[in-house]
């Protein structure tokens, strides 16, 4: 376990959602040499689905072996199959749709209209990632994370009862502030369990909630600032988004480099 979180600032969200989609593939391409198979989690949100759409859009996607890839959400907002507002709906059309991912491999929450509630599908969830796992949670290699403007992850959210839920597992969210109402979440202890956490966010809205999570605010207050993986947490943010991040935590950061469609890019150690 690692305590250190780095922050990589962009110029813009174009370059941030090129170059997490880059090292995303490099590292990728290493997992699937080093093991049989790898466990990633999906995020939502607008920079969540640009990074998404900028994997696509890289011919390094060819190179991986979806096969043996299997994708996870963090979190699902509580609509029918099919809605645009489903994160699952947003990260097929930006990327699941366009690479040769089985669809046994793609394991998005219940939705609102397969005959569950909100504790029913979640419980179906934890089990569906209990089986994948062999009887415990399957180890994540990669978990995407979005932010929101009040410091949420996933549907974690500030002053509910989330955050503070201290199990691994996944959980029935009725009360989110942002709509819709009904949500799926992951739960801290669970995505803290991921190997490398990857938070992506843009824009001086984002700002604010940043600041205050790495100077160390209660994680029921921002719940970002509770992000911890096993191996690596990493911000992945534009300048818009770094004004209140302390000069100290900014690493020597990796730019994109080239265009979309070209192999060059720089990068560190993931
Ligand atoms: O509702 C959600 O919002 C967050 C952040 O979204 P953003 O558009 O402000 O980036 C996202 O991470 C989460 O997965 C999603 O359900």
């Amino acid at each position: 376990m690692t305590t250190e979180r780095r922050v990589l600032v962009h110029a813009d969200r174009a370059a941030l959602a090129g170059s997490v989609a880059a090292r995303f593939l490099t590292k990728m391409i290493d997992l699937l040499d080093e093991q049989d198979e790898a466990h990633i989690v999906l995020t939502g949100g607008s920079v969540g689905i640009e990074v998404l759409a900028a994997i696509a859009a890289l011919p390094a996607r060819d190179q991986i072996d979806w096969s043996r890839v299997h994708a996870w959400w963090g979190d699902e907002r509580w609509v029918p199959t099919g809605h645009a507002d489903r994160n699952e709906h947003q990260a097929r059309d930006a990327l699941l749709d366009r690479i040769a991912m089985p669809a046994s491999n793609i394991h998005p929450f219940p939705a609102s209209d397969e005959g569950l509630d909100l504790e029913a599908a979640a419980q179906r969830y934890r089990e569906e990632l209990l089986a994948a796992g062999g009887g415990d949670f399957p180890t994540f290699a990669i978990t995407f994370l979005g932010v929101g403007p009040d410091g949420h992850i996933a549907s974690l959210f500030p002053e509910r009862d989330g955050p503070r839920v201290a199990e691994p597992g996944v959980i029935a969210v009725h009360d989110s502030p942002k709509p819709p109402p009904g949500r799926l979440t992951l739960t801290l202890p669970l995505i803290n369990q991921s190997e490398r956490i990857w938070l992506v966010l843009a824009g001086a809205d984002k700002a604010a909630a940043l600041g205050l999570a790495l100077a160390g605010a209660a994680v029921a207050d921002v719940p970002v600032g509770g992000v911890l993986g096993t191996k690596r947490t990493v911000f992945f943010i534009d300048d818009e988004a770094s004004s209140e991040v302390p000069e100290s935590l900014i690493a020597p950061t990796s730019y994109w480099t080239g265009a979309m469609d070209q192999a060059e890019w720089t990068v560190g150690e993931d």
